[in-house]
């Protein structure tokens, strides 16, 4: 139990109606799962206003309400407490609520539009290698020193974010690797997080449906490296054209990585195939399994920060050349008739001109890439023709198909996916709405050698259509067919 008074330490606020002088049995945001001895956080959401909900929160037992507007006729049975920004204030008070995990261990934050996964979870592996205890929060799941929680959001809100790293602290847990995505610094979810380290992978296009244009976006990315305190690192890709932009305002440590600029920390390419990659990694060479020039960049961000967290060299190395990645990227098979078949989550442009021009860059001859592909309903409707022109003028048959129709219909979003197609390439592309009859249709098509992609879910164990989530696995269809191609 902690008093409210307790739990608002850092909390701007304009007015108090009652005394803060009372139990909170927990930190609720949602009406529906307010508890009698609560504290009530009202959001302004983006569906929704919150503080519609007040009065629902006080009749079911809340004790206290923080808001941004004082309700016109409330009953004052709750103590109520006026902000600015009531989401600011949640991750505040969330934090204090669970006393402060975050500076109980050592975070790391990753950011960027792909590779966030990637990073993270290799962090947690080399480190949890290297003997730590380490917590991860990432897209695939969140794991408690080898303990899998399922995960809902890149990054969770602040109420479960820091009631998980609480269990990391309890657990003994000396590092956390997290994703922080730009949702979640826009929605303020990593308020009150105190980080020790900042990684910046790229910024490319995605989620313009939430953040409106390329530069909100970019602002929103930048704000977590505004945020970090001087005893962080930040560390960023000094090949991206935004890499120095992140850093501009920081107040933490500025590091860099690249392959091609001049960088705090750098690596180039030996050889590059389906085996895996040679680095020269700080003028060491060493092969990684990892596949894909993205992926160099991945394994030095990693080697980066855990320089920057000093530790040992060749440690690092050792560890990291043994790990392969994160579950659903760039995962393979090979069938009995040896046609290869990757499971991507390259869900945006730029991820799937990333892994197309891997494979491209790894195969050993003219064999064809067959790519299935989707884009995802309820969810950025610009990046739908410019996926599906990068995936046919980097494929030599593409099959456009549904991933996470949602509330969409899905012959719209192909149509959308459809738009971008240069006609030239339009007699290489099918369009099948039902995605296993999809990858279905590219097994029939490929030859032994050929390179089957199918792009967009990689880890996801589900097809959501009106807000069921129906058992789908890429991998799973993958194998189902493979069996049989002899
Ligand atoms: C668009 C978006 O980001 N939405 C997130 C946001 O919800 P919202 O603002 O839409 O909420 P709302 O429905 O408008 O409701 C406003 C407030 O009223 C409350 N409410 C609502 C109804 C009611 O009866 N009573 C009540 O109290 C709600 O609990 C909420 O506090 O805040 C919620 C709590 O943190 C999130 O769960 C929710 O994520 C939704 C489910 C989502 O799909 N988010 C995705 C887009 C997302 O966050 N993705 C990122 C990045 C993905 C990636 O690239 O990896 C992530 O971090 O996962
Ligand atoms: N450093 C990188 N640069 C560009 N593309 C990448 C990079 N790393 C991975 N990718 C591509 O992006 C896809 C998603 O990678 P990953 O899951 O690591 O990114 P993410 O940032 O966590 O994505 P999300 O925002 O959905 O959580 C991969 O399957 C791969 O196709
Ligand atoms: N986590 C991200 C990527 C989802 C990828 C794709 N499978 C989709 O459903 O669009 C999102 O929610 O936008
Ligand atoms: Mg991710």
């Amino acid at each position: 139990m902690r008093y409210l008074s307790d739990i608002l330490e850092g909390v701007a606020f304009t007015e108090l109606q009652g005394s803060a002088d009372v139990e909170i049995s927990a930190v609720v945001f949602d009406s529906r799962k307010v508890e009698p001895g609560c504290l009530f956080v009202a959001l302004k959401g983006t569906a929704v206003d919150g503080h519609d909900y007040i009065e629902q929160a006080v009749k079911q037992g809340a004790v206290a309400v923080i808001c941004e507007d004082l309700p016109a006729h409330t009953a004052q049975e709750a103590d109520f407490l006026m902000v600015a920004n009531s989401a600011k204030a949640l991750g505040t008070i969330a934090a204090n609520f669970y006393e402060n995990p975050s500076s109980n261990l050592k975070l790391v934050g990753v950011t960027g539009t792909n590779g966030k996964t990637t990073v993270a979870t290799l962090l947690y592996k080399v480190f949890r290698d290297m003997g730590y205890k380490c917590g991860l929060l990432s897209t695939v799941e969140n794991q408690v020193n080898g303990r899998i929680i399922p995960s809902t959001h890149t990054t969770p809100d602040p109420v479960v974010l820091n009631k998980l790293l609480a269990d990391m602290v309890d657990e003994g847990c000396d590092y956390c690797f997290m994703e922080v995505s730009s949702h979640a610094v826009a929605q303020h979810r990593i308020e009150g997080l105190r980080f020790s380290g900042g990684i910046f992978t790229n910024l490319t296009h995605d989620h313009l449906d939430y953040h409106k244009t390329f530069e909100s976006y970019l602002k929103a990315k930048k704000a977590f490296f505004d945020g970090l305190p001087k005893s962080a690192f930040a560390l960023t890709n000094g090949d991206d054209k935004n890499g120095s932009v992140m850093l501009q305002n920081t107040s933490a440590h500025k590091k860099s990585y690249g392959l091609k600029s001049m960088a705090d920390y750098r690596a180039r390419i030996i050889e590059n195939q389906f085996g895996g990659l040679l680095l020269n990694i700080d003028n060491e060479e060493v092969w990684f399994k990892l596949v894909g020039t993205f992926n160099a960049y991945n394994l030095l961000a990693v080697y980066a920060a855990a320089m920057l967290l000093e530790q040992d060299r060749s440690k690092v190395l050792i560890s990291l050349s043994k790990l392969t990645g994160a579950e659903g990227r760039f995962e393979y098979i090979v069938a009995p008739n040896k046609v290869i078949g990757i499971v991507d989550y390259a869900h945006t442009p730029d991820a799937v001109q990333n892994v197309l021009s891997t494979v491209h860059d790894i195969r050993k001859g003219k064999e064809k890439v067959i790519t299935v592909i989707g884009c995802g309903g309820d969810r950025d409707k610009t990046k739908r023709p410019i996926m599906a022109k990068v995936a046919t003028e980097w494929s030599d048959k593409v099959i456009l198909t549904s991933d996470n129709p949602r509330t969409e219909d899905p012959a719209q979003i192909i149509k959308d996916m459809e738009a971008g197609i240069d006609p030239a390439f339009k007699r290489n592309t099918l369009s099948i709405a039902d995605r296993r009859e999809a990858i279905r249709t590219a097994c029939m098509l490929a030859q032994p050698g050929d390179i089957i992609l199918l792009a967009g879910k990689g880890h996801e164990k589900y097809q959501e259509v009106n807000g069921v989530k129906n058992h789908f696995d890429d991998m799973e269809e993958l194998e189902d067919q493979f069996k049989d191609m002899i």
